[in-house]
């Protein structure tokens, strides 16, 4: 199959429960399947991880109790492959590209977005950064755990300050109001809309 080139790449980035994959989800009904996709890093990294111990692939790819068990140990894991290959899951995430649109629903480090801006070039690239705050993070679920929440991949970003948007997602903000300021940075991209 012939690899296909995305027109626009969008980057989303944001601490535990600020809502990376919501919002993605929310942007991918609004601009539709036949041309926008989501991808995610750390898909390749839960796939090498359940075939490697014998996991369920579904359970570590879903919002669970069980990927939270195992998060800490693809950390490590991942960050000693990372050492060797910055790109490497991003690369693989790639492969699976095959619409205009590509949403990346889990930025989490500089290399990261090293890697897309190197691959695609910054013209079809626009970096969205999520914000919310602790309180409501908790209120999702998020609880503070030493070994995931202070290391690389939660806070690498936290000193990047590029985005070409930030949007606060803070429970009384309306969905369609995020919708429409992240579909302004796809409307920049003309003949895509
Ligand atoms: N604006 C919102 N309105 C209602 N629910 C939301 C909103 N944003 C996020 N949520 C909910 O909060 C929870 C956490 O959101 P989500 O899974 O998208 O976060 P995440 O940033 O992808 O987290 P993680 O980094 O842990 O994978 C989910 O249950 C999601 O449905």
């Amino acid at each position: 199959m012939e690899k296909t080139t995305p027109k626009l790449v969008i980057l989303f980035s944001g601490k535990r429960k600020c809502g990376k994959d919501f919002l993605s989800e929310a942007l991918l009904n609004k601009l539709g399947t036949d041309r926008a996709q989501i991808i995610r890093i750390s898909e390749p990294i839960k796939r090498h991880w359940a075939e490697s111990m014998g996991l369920d692939l579904a359970e570590l790819l879903s919002d669970s109790a069980y990927k939270e068990h195992y998060r800490k140990q693809m950390i490590e894991w991942s960050d000693d492959r990372r050492r060797e290959d910055y790109g490497v899951f991003c690369r693989s995430a790639c492969s699976t590209i095959e619409r205009d649109i590509c949403i990346v629903s889990d930025v989490r480090r500089k290399t990261d977005i090293r890697f897309f801006l190197e691959t695609f070039g910054p013209e079809r690239l626009r970096t969205v950064r999520i914000e919310t705050s602790q309180d409501v993070r908790v209120s999702r679920g998020w609880r503070f755990e030493s070994g995931i929440d202070d290391v690389q991949s939660e806070c690498d970003l936290d000193d990047y300050d590029r985005w070409d948007l930030r949007l606060l997602n803070d429970g009384d903000v309306e969905v369609g109001e995020m919708l429409k300021r992240l579909y302004s940075i796809v409307e920049g991209m003309g003949s895509l809309t």
